[in-house]
């Protein structure tokens, strides 16, 4: 059975004042029906990591560096994230792709040195409007899939977050049937790829301007797991409900 997963990722939001909404999430949320996760900037993982001691909520972080370590300056590596006490990394989101010019294989490298030191990795993957538009999703999507994920995936160490480019941000959240129909597809190439067993527990979430008057309609979707969300997990007023609606659909 899949436990379902609520994660918020701050992206480039959040100095120490904001550790209470994580506080008031910890509070509200003390004993959930699903697992729920936030991912803020680094600078504020070692604070949050204590902020959530003794709750049920866990930390995460939104990159790391492929190497184990170096002379790579401004990066950080999965042990790195792991001693600031996150037990998650979110990878190839794509901001990232898009902002540090970051192919698959440049994730699966980072997934794979995330897994080695123990993190659940959190992989994004999402079609472009002019993919879509084009009649190429499911291609973009399967190619993603297959580069960016290592052959140690399962489901206990790696979630995979589809998430529409065109949808993160912008308000409009895609289709139910789009949602469905990437969701199927990835459950199907996971299978083929890894066998049944691994795929029926990977945990496969939607990410692209979720919000809580969208959410109940999201997680009725068949394969979805829970949700990445951006702009709505900044504030305990707003992701809170979003939590609730995945309680809802896990009971
Ligand atoms: O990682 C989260 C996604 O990019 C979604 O962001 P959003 O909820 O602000 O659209």
């Amino acid at each position: 059975m899949r436990r379902k997963l609520a994660a918020g990722n701050w992206k480039m939001h959040g100095t120490g004042a904001d550790l209470a909404e994580i506080a008031t999430l910890a509070r509200t949320h003390a004993d959930p029906a699903c697992e729920v996760l936030i991912c803020p900037p680094a600078t504020l993982i070692e604070r949050a990591a204590r902020e959530v001691r003794g709750s049920a909520l866990m930390i995460g972080a939104q990159d790391c560096h492929s190497a184990p370590q170096g002379a790579h300056t401004g990066d950080i590596s999965a042990a790195m994230i792991r001693d600031a006490g996150a037990g998650h990394v979110i990878l190839g989101h794509s901001e990232r792709r898009q902002d540090h010019a970051e192919t698959s294989a440049v994730v699966h490298a980072k997934a794979t040195a995330a897994l080695h030191a123990g993190l659940i990795t959190i992989i994004c993957l999402g079609e472009t409007l002019a993919d879509r538009e084009r009649g190429a999703t499911l291609d973009v999507i399967g190619q993603q899939l297959a580069g960016s994920t290592p052959d140690a995936a399962r489901g206990e160490n790696t979630v995979i977050a589809y998430e529409p480019v065109w949808a993160i941000g912008s308000g409009h959240v895609a289709h139910p049937d789009q949602i469905a129909e990437v969701h199927g597809f990835l459950r199907e190439r996971l299978a083929h790829r890894f066998g049944t067993g691994v795929a029926a527990m990977i945990r496969l979430l939607y990410g692209g301007s979720v919000k809580p008057a969208n959410a109940a309609g999201i997680f009725a979707i068949p394969d979805v797991d829970g949700a990445l969300v951006g702009g709505a997990s900044l504030r305990a007023e707003s992701f809170s409900p979003v939590i609730s609606a995945l309680e809802q659909a896990a009971a």
